[in-house]
């Protein structure tokens, strides 16, 4: 598979082009083409996120990709080379496959499910053990806990990082998602596309993900790429592009209600200033570090551990009920990544009832915390940009009630 490894100072792609060439698709038995006429470039080390309403040819689209539909018409390039002519099972071995639910095979551990095809390609077990230990680490699960558990002894979301984790065992340059964050629960939806966000700037693959959601399309996408009945492209832009500018009556009733909701899926955590935090380890001296956050206006710390990953965020109050910092792990705890939408900071404050949340590195180290202030000030902000009508009864309303 070509695949070149460039480096600009902003991203590293390992990815490799795909190229559609006037692809078709017709089903057996059916009067119309599920894909009529389908001509998409897609860049080297770029998400791209096919939406548009049930049955246009989403799925169809992805899968001839990596010939698990074979078009009927038409020629499908991975960087200069034509693939359609290959031997499909190779190709599937080139190509990462995620689909809803991770898609693991329920009788074997998650080392041999993220194994199987390193195995198939004759990796020796050392580099497959290796290889293993790099990409959990990678999706953000700890090797020595999870390597020998069976998929059903793990959380949705769990597996669904061991489904990623597995299609990118033989360091695929390309990656295909189908629907791969459908079956989770809004929060750890954000997290595994915060992930998917973190790991895609660490390895520069290219990613085509088909979502029903336009909300996530735009955060994820680097293009979109809206589909009508037929696989007829309406429109294959940037996120920002599209709610600009929508190119077609389909594309703006597409977006319709949604936009103003999709414009604060542009405002990334990242772009809004956040506050600094007191940190300490478990085992900390807890007078010394109540003296420390005191000295720094603090009211509450954030513990970590070695890797600077957040445990909980107790009040000085709590802290100072025990000699040293005690190891309690807070499963609620919110917490965001820089590439996690505004949106999102919004909707994991409200699941946790808190009026903050944690900031996080990609890796998930703690490096700040948000206030539900500073996100509603910015959203206010936005949200008179795109309605300037309504402003003034908005915000006379929202700090009306918040004084
Ligand atoms: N195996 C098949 N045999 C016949 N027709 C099919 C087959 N698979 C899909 N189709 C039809 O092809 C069209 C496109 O289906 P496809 O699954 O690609 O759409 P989609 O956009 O992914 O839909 P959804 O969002 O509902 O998953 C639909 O009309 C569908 O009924």
């Amino acid at each position: 598979m070509t695949a070149t490894t460039t480096s600009t100072t902003e991203r590293t792609v390992t990815g490799a082009s795909i190229r559609l060439d006037g692809v078709v698709k017709q089903y057996r038995g059916q009067d119309k083409p599920a894909v009529k006429k389908l001509d998409l470039e897609i860049d080297a080390g770029d998400i791209v996120a096919f939406v548009g309403p049930s049955g246009c040819g989403k799925t169809t689209t992805l899968k001839m990709i990596n010939r698990l539909i074979e078009p009927s018409e038409g020629r499908i390039f991975i960087g200069d080379r034509d693939v359609t002519g290959e031997d499909a099972d190779k190709l599937r071995q080139s190509i990462g496959y995620v689909i809803q639910s991770g898609g693991l095979f329920p009788h074997w551990s998650v080392g041999k499910n993220i194994g199987a095809i390193p195995r198939v390609l004759g990796w020796d077990s050392k580099r497959i053990d290796e290889r293993t230990e790099y990409l959990l680490d990678l999706v953000g699960l700890d090797a020595r806990t999870f390597r020998d558990r069976l998929p059903k002894d793990m959380s949705g979301g769990q597996q669904q990082r061991v489904g990623v984790a597995r299609a990118l065992a033989a360091d695929p340059p390309v990656l295909l998602m189908d629907e791969p964050f459908g079956a989770v629960d809004p929060i750890t939806r954000v997290r595994l596309q915060d992930k998917l966000i973190a790991i895609q700037h660490e390895l520069g693959k290219t990613i085509v993900i088909v979502t029903h959601d336009f909300e996530e399309a735009t955060k994820l996408g680097d293009k979109v790429l809206i589909l009508s009945e037929g696989g007829h492209v309406e429109q294959y832009a940037a996120p920002a592009e599209i709610l600009a500018n929508p190119a077609t009556p389909f594309v703006e009733e597409f977006v319709g209600s949604g936009a103003t909701l999709a414009h604060l899926t542009l405002s990334r955590v990242k772009d809004v200033d956040h506050d600094p935090v007191v940190t300490a380890r478990v085992g900390d001296s807890s007078q010394e570090v109540i003296a420390r956050a005191k000295a720094r206006g603090a009211t509450w710390i954030v513990v970590v551990d070695a890797d600077g990953q957040a445990r909980a965020w107790p009040s000085l109050d709590e802290v100072g009920t025990k000699d040293r910092v005690s190891d309690y792990v807070d499963s609620r705890l919110p917490v965001v990544a820089p590439s996690s939408t505004l949106n999102d900071a919004l909707d994991t404050m409200l699941a946790a009832s808190q009026g903050g949340v944690l900031v996080t590195d990609g890796r998930g180290a703690v490096t700040g915390a948000l206030t539900i202030s500073t996100v509603m000030a910015v959203i206010r902000g936005q949200l008179s940009e795109a309605r300037p009508d309504d402003t003034t009864s908005y915000s006379t309303h929202t700090e009306g009630s918040a004084s």
